[in-house]
């Protein structure tokens, strides 16, 4: 299916810090985008075994990744979620609108939810994939059921 990303967070507004986990095939290019927000270069990676955690610093808040295969898990209900459709430097790359089809987003009820196109080596999308996942955290952002 090419790549994909998917990115649940569960929001504290109290403390400022908000979790947000990545999520995706082999090889998709989660360890890639994660050192590139944190260190803005691209890094050589290999397969991950386990979970890489950063902390990723935007603007005023603070999030921590962390991949795990929780995108269903009932904790995370009604927390927004962003598809990141990486490797867009590649002819045969899915394009934003295919994966939507391709994901059933439509179908999504209980969750804020985007798809952002990115790629990873060059950073283009993820300032959008932070902005987007910031809005979410301002009071009156958008939250709960909605699609994009
Ligand atoms: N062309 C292209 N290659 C990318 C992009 N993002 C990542 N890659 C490459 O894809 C390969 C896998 O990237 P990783 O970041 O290790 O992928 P991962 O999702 O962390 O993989 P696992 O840890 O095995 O699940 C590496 O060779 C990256 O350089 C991109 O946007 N475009
Ligand atoms: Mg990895």
């Amino acid at each position: 299916m090419g790549a994909l990303l998917s990115t649940l967070m569960s929001f504290f507004f109290s403390s400022k810090e908000y979790k947000v986990v990545m999520v995706g095939l082999d090889n998709a290019g989660k360890t890639t985008i994660l050192y590139k927000l944190t260190l803005g270069e691209v890094v050589q990676s290999s397969a991950t075994v386990g979970s890489n955690v950063e902390t990723v610093k935007y603007k005023n808040i603070q999030m921590e990744a962390e991949m795990m295969t929780l995108l269903e898990n009932e904790d995370l209900a009604r927390t927004p979620i962003i598809v990141l459709a990486n490797k867009q430097d590649l002819k045969d790359a899915m394009q934003v609108d295919e994966l939507t089809i391709a994901l059933g987003l439509h179908s999504i009820r209980n969750h804020d939810w985007h798809i952002q196109a990115c790629c990873a080596l060059t950073g283009e999308g993820l300032s959008e994939a932070l902005a987007w996942i910031y809005q979410r955290t301002r009071p009156g952002g958008q939250q709960g059921a909605a699609a994009s």
